[in-house]
């Protein structure tokens, strides 16, 4: 099994994730949160109330595991299509896999990128969710101090099945998505190059970026029910499962629910992809 695509989705997804995090911090306080009046209320407050650090809440945890679910996720969408189509990803540019493929190989790296993520992206969405501003001599902790007493707590006390709370949306989530974030990076790359050459750095860049927005957009409904079902169980359980979720969101709040926080996704999803389609094509060919 060639190795190259895992370490290159690992660089790749650690630098995207570093320009990413404030971003996701606004996303997953928007979602979940409901002090907030829209996206620079709420920036405006994290910064107030918790400084420029408030936006890089959870992150030192994500660098790595997101880094680790990234390389799985790339290197099994890769190695997906080397068993369907018996070509390496040197020869996919002479002999392009058919969209099918792609869709299928997609998914294959959603649906199991989706369980190594889970425990890592319910840490961090706990942590990003604690509101406190840092330590201060006389106020009281956070719940959490960092990312191994959080998964520590959990387990303590909602039990080892409690670090997947939420996975089954995620990986429903996932699934599909990663099919489509796939299919749209290889179709606008083909789109803008000559047959059998190696698409430009801006092609890269925008077709990347691209695939992030058009994933993003139809992952939010199930990422906002994600988001959710990892908060419940704090202190006490709100929803029977993800349907209940679903439903009772859409009673209190209208069909709106299934789209918040899709515009800081989609503007956190650009830059975060074009780069780390632009690192990962480059690390290939570098080591290729
Ligand atoms: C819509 N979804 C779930 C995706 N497109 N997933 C693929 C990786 C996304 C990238 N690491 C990011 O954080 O944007």
């Amino acid at each position: 099994m060639p190795v190259e695509e895992f370490v290159a989705g690992w660089i790749s997804g650690a630098l995207g994730l570093v320009l990413g995090h404030p971003f996701d911090t606004v996303k997953v306080r928007l979602q979940t949160q409901t002090t907030y009046r829209g996206i620079a209320d709420c920036i405006v407050k994290i910064y107030r109330h918790e400084s420029l650090l408030g936006f890089f809440k959870g992150m030192s945890f994500p660098i790595a595991s997101i880094a680790v679910v990234n390389s799985v996720l790339f290197g099994v969408y890769s190695n997906t299509l080397l068993v369907l189509t018996a070509t390496s990803h040197q020869e996919r540019r002479a002999q392009p896999p058919s969209y099918t493929h792609i869709f299928l190989a997609g998914c294959t790296g959603g649906f199991l990128q989706a369980y190594c993520l889970a425990p890592f992206d319910l840490i961090k969405v706990r942590l990003q969710n604690q509101t406190e501003p840092r330590a201060q001599p006389g106020s009281s902790p956070p719940r959490y101090q960092g990312p191994v007493h959080c998964a520590a707590s959990i387990f303590r006390e909602e039990g080892p099945r409690g670090l997947f709370r939420g996975a089954w949306a995620l990986t429903l989530r996932d699934t599909p998505t990663v099919g489509i974030y796939f299919i749209t990076y290889e179709g606008l790359c083909r789109q803008y190059t000559p047959e059998g050459q190696n698409p430009s750095s801006a092609t890269v860049l925008v077709a990347g970026g691209f695939a992030g927005i058009v994933s993003w957009v139809a992952a939010t409904p199930l990422d906002v029910i994600k988001s959710r079902m990892q908060m419940d169980g704090l202190r006490r359980r709100v929803y029977q499962g993800i349907l209940d979720c679903m439903v009772s969101s859409i009673r209190q709040e209208g069909l709106g629910v299934f789209f918040r926080g899709v515009t800081i996704n989609s503007a956190r999803a650009f830059p975060v992809n074009a780069v780390t389609f632009l690192s990962y094509e480059y690390l290939l060919r570098w080591w290729g």
